[in-house]
């Protein structure tokens, strides 16, 4: 059977992780971190993109990787246009949507950009997988209740659905066969409920709802954010720094890394331990949503991300949504196996890849 080599891209806001695999299994992986130093001297975001390419190429050089082996390059997708689901390639209109920012700048637009690049040189295909912006929401979940204003899913598309598919693998199931809710806890926190392989609800974990995080506030009360804003005592570039951010933890208690948190827990900080305890509050009230929206037909509920490594918030968060079904917990992110499977998906032909057409 043939083989492919496969090389996966995922930038993040300080580092861009790429990994090499040769069918399944992992032959490089290299995270190159990137100093603000380096960073800061680019205006916008998508201007990082020689620097990173080139940062790139040095680290497969250095493995000793050529780039002209390779079968396909995969990049972590960006704020597109919303789109549902799947593996797309990597096309012209694609590339404009990511340079322009469509939907705003975000690390991961680099990701398409800098696939089709380096694929385009190998002489292979390049793809994106789940990105940030894949909407398969139900109409109803649509609509906000302030008309001027529709409900948009933005989350951690990229890592819902392998720990969902993960979770009915383990369930001895496909993921199109299953309902689950998974709650990505990360820098930002999604929870989204999967029907049968679609996300048709899901918290838009970049602006504002859902449960606050380690840096950002997710949903507010409207009356007193519009009450701030009108004050006169910020500029709108504040607000959305204190909502993506500088919101969520890292407003009370000076630090985004939940470890340092539960150091001060032990130590016996009270408003640490209160501040912790109301996120995992609102992750499980977030999870009793999505079982609403499931009408409580809920094979599994999956933790993951960061946090996830947290016993003392799984435990707190169990304690109160063990009631509606199974919980299984993946810690971290396999962004990059994602990716690669993706990938790997269509290079097989398995899957056909999408086009980007909207
Ligand atoms: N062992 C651990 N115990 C508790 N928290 C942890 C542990 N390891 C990491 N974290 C926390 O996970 C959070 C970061 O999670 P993660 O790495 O998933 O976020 P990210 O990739 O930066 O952002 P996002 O997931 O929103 O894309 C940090 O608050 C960090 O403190
Ligand atoms: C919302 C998806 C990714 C992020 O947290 O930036």
């Amino acid at each position: 059977m043939k083989e492919f080599k496969i090389l996966a891209i995922n930038p993040g806001s300080t580092s861009t992780k790429i990994s090499v695999f040769q069918n399944e299994t992992l032959i490089m992986e290299k995270t190159l971190r990137h100093s603000s130093e380096e960073i800061n001297k680019f205006e916008k975001i998508t201007d990082q993109f020689e620097f990173r390419k080139n940062v790139i190429i040095e680290a497969m050089d250095e493995a000793g990787i050529k780039i002209e082996d390779l079968d396909a390059v995969v990049g972590r997708g960006g704020l597109l246009k919303p789109i549902p689901g799947g593996t797309y390639e990597v096309s012209e209109n694609m590339i404009e949507d990511l340079k322009v920012g469509i939907l705003g700048e975000h690390a991961s637009n680099l990701g398409g950009i800098i696939a089709k690049e380096i694929a385009d040189s190998a002489f292979a295909p390049s793809f994106i997988v789940d990105p940030v912006v894949v909407d398969e929401m139900n109409d109803v979940a649509r609509i906000s209740g302030m008309p001027e204003i529709e409900r948009k899913s933005i989350f951690h598309a990229l890592n819902q659905k392998a720990t969902a598919r993960r979770a009915a693998a383990e369930m001895g199931k496909a993921y199109e066969d299953v309902n689950v809710i998974v709650a990505h806890l990360g820098g930002g926190i999604s929870v989204g409920a999967h029907e049968k392989g679609r996300v048709i609800d899901v918290n838009n974990a970049l602006d504002g709802e859902g449960p606050f995080s380690p840096e950002r506030t997710g949903g507010l009360p409207v009356g007193d954010l519009a009450k701030l804003c009108f004050s006169e005592k910020f500029t709108l570039d504040q607000i959305k720094k204190k909502i993506k951010g500088h919101g969520g933890i890292v407003a009370y208690l000076n630090t985004n890394d939940a470890r340092d948190v539960e150091k001060m827990i032990e130590e016996g900080n009270e408003e640490a331990k209160l501040v912790y305890d109301a996120m995992a509050y609102q992750v499980a009230k977030e999870i009793g949503s999505c079982a609403a929206v499931l009408k409580g037909k809920v094979d599994a509920i999956v933790l993951t991300g960061g946090i996830a490594y947290s016993k003392m918030i799984t435990t707190e968060i169990s304690e109160r949504v063990s009631f509606i079904g199974d919980i299984k917990i993946f810690p971290g992110e396999d962004e990059m196996t994602a990716l690669a499977e993706g990938a790997l998906r269509v290079m097989k032909g398995q899957e056909v890849p999408k086009k980007y057409e909207v």
